[in-house]
């Protein structure tokens, strides 16, 4: 199935009608997870054909797997792909808990074993030098951007309540350290590299993958704002640039 083939259409009241987001509404899991899949190769896919290499971050969580899973299996030419994270917890990229290994199980698989990962941390880089090397990195812009949106309303590791919030939210850089404490959603991962808006604002392609009635609840109310520190998760609609596409089941 492709993207258009699912029930897709701009929600009214607001960010719809400014033309800021398209909502891809699926009736099943398993249209979502390939109709996000073929969305996000097809952006990649333009990316190839007009440059030598396409930069593609990636967020982590329990929900985006699935996808990155049917991802693996798309014919592009996986061996000019960079793959990234949007966030990663201050853990090594083999712990069970971090982006990266999500990352390396789900899509650096099948044909995407081709593709280039890049870990944020690494035994022996200290937190400092981890942001440093992330940003050194996020010279060359990524033109495909994939978020995630806990419960809490957070994104990437930008999360309601978080220390510096604010500082975050108005970086210049592409990524900041965090420390997320005092924010229940970031579970025992308290320190994190997230991505910014300055880190997003660059790519073409702007996505968002969520599951169930709670979120599409939570989206609905994150709608009614656009302010950032109370639903961090709202950077990516507000954030300027590409066009936000939510790709959602129940
Ligand atoms: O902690 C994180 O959570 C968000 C959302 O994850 P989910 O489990 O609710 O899908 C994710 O986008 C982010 O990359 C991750 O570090």
């Amino acid at each position: 199935m492709s993207p258009t083939g699912a029930a897709a259409f701009g929600i009214s009241g607001g960010i719809g009608d400014d033309g800021r987001m398209q909502l891809h509404a699926y009736e099943s899991a398993t249209q979502w997870t390939w109709g996000a899949a073929i969305a996000i190769s097809s952006a990649l896919a333009r990316d190839l054909e007009q440059n030598a290499r396409a930069r593609l971050l990636l967020s982590g969580g329990k929900t985006p797997g699935p996808v990155y899973a049917a991802l693996s299996k798309s014919p592009i030419a996986w061996d000019r792909v960079d793959v990234a994270l949007v966030d990663e917890r201050w853990l090594l990229p083999d712990d069970p808990d971090s982006n990266a290994r999500l990352l390396r199980e789900s899509l650096i698989q099948n044909k995407a074993q081709k593709a280039r990962l890049e870990t944020i941390t690494r035994a022996g880089r200290p937190f400092d030098e981890a942001i440093a090397t992330a940003n050194l990195h996020a010279r060359q812009p990524a033109g495909v951007v994939v978020l995630g949106m806990g419960d809490d309303g957070h994104t990437a590791s930008l999360f309601p309540g978080m220390v510096d919030l604010e500082g975050a939210l108005s970086a210049s850089s592409p990524y900041v350290g965090v420390d997320a404490g005092g924010s229940p959603g970031a579970g025992n991962w308290q320190r994190r590299i997230s991505l910014t808006p300055a880190g997003l604002a660059p790519a073409h392609t702007r996505i968002l993958l969520i599951r169930g009635e709670k979120k599409r609840a939570l989206l609905d109310r994150l709608l009614q704002s656009d302010d950032a520190t109370e639903f961090p998760a709202r950077i990516a609609f507000t954030t300027p640039g590409a066009k936000l596409h939510v790709h959602w089941c129940p």
